[in-house]
């Protein structure tokens, strides 16, 4: 989080088209923070598969002393593990790490609505992650410090408060920079009152998670496993779900390809998930085959 605060506080943020679509992006920010992330992690859990958004890393990567990450939180490592969390074997685990989620929306000010992932799958499944949010509440706090939410199925969660949303209305949480006609078509199915659009995957399960909506819908294949797995193992911890749109999970093991070429759809405890996956057209599903 204060690398990123650091290459915006310079201003020069060194931005690289990445050519795969309209809207991708990548800064220093985001180049930098994986670094960091990657090389901290590698320290300490030398034989977990640490995959990253912004490309696989160099082992001889010498990154500034000041940027490695040693302590770690001691809520967590205090808790009590569920049995199956205790026999973990390495082998079985990929950390996914998307360094700065919301490039889009750096890269135009919208700085509240960047976070960085840090997701936790065991054996293909999504069980955990870390959403760092650096600029959670910059516009109105001064010296504001940023948050770090957290989840981990079985455990709990984290780092803030968890919110049932309103039972009156039916609130929908999607992209601002990424849509398009499908996009809309399959919020439209779904007759919601209100449409948040917000940057970011992270910051949409956020929305979940602090109950501002009730389900995150994205008909597109634009997202990828970096942007779903924390989102996805901290909404999990609390008994929410992301499926693709056809309502399966997505398999998070080291060799998947990285798209979710299915969209996603996210919901909260709150609404019951394969009800509205039913609700979405039969030919619109269609576009999105396996
Ligand atoms: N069409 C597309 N092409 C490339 N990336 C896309 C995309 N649609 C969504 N994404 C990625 O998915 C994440 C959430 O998107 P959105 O804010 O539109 O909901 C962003 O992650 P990054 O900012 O980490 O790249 C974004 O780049
Ligand atoms: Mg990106
Ligand atoms: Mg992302
Ligand atoms: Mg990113």
């Amino acid at each position: 989080g204060n690398i990123i605060k650091d290459v915006m506080t310079k201003g020069e943020l060194g931005i690289v088209e990445k050519g795969s679509g309209v809207n991708d992006l990548q800064t220093e920010a985001d180049r930098s923070a994986q670094r960091c992330i990657v090389a901290s992690l590698l320290k300490q859990f030398p034989n977990v598969t640490i995959i990253g958004e912004e490309g696989p890393h160099n082992e001889e990567d010498n990154i500034p002393s000041e940027w490695l990450v040693t302590d770690m939180d001691e809520t967590v490592l205090n808790s009590n593990y569920p049995n199956d969390l205790k026999a973990i074997n390495p082998d079985d685990i990929v950390v996914w790490v998307d360094p700065l989620d919301g490039t889009s929306e750096y890269t135009q000010g919208l700085l509240d609505h960047v976070t960085v992932l840090i997701g936790l799958a065991v054996k293909g499944k999504p069980i955990g992650g870390v959403i760092h949010q650096p600029y959670h509440n910059y516009k109105t706090e001064k010296d504001a410090k940023g948050r770090t939410l957290w989840g981990l199925v079985g455990i709990g969660v984290g780092g803030f408060v968890p919110f049932e949303p309103p039972s009156d209305k039916f609130i929908i949480t999607t992209t601002r920079s990424h849509s398009d006609a499908i996009v809309t078509k399959a919020l439209e199915a779904l007759n919601p009152d209100e449409i948040i659009r917000v940057g970011g995957a992270g910051h949409k399960v956020m929305m979940l998670l602090e109950g501002k909506a009730h389900a995150y819908v994205f008909a597109s294949k634009g997202c990828k496993r970096w942007d779903t797995c924390a989102p996805e193992g901290i909404l999990r911890a609390l008994g929410g779900v992301i499926t693709d749109i056809h309502g399966r999970d997505y398999d998070y093991s080291k060799d998947v390809s990285y798209p979710n070429a299915q969209g996603v759809f996210g919901t909260t405890k709150y609404v019951n998930h394969q009800t509205l996956i039913g609700k979405i057209p039969q030919d619109l599903k269609d576009r999105f085959p396996y």
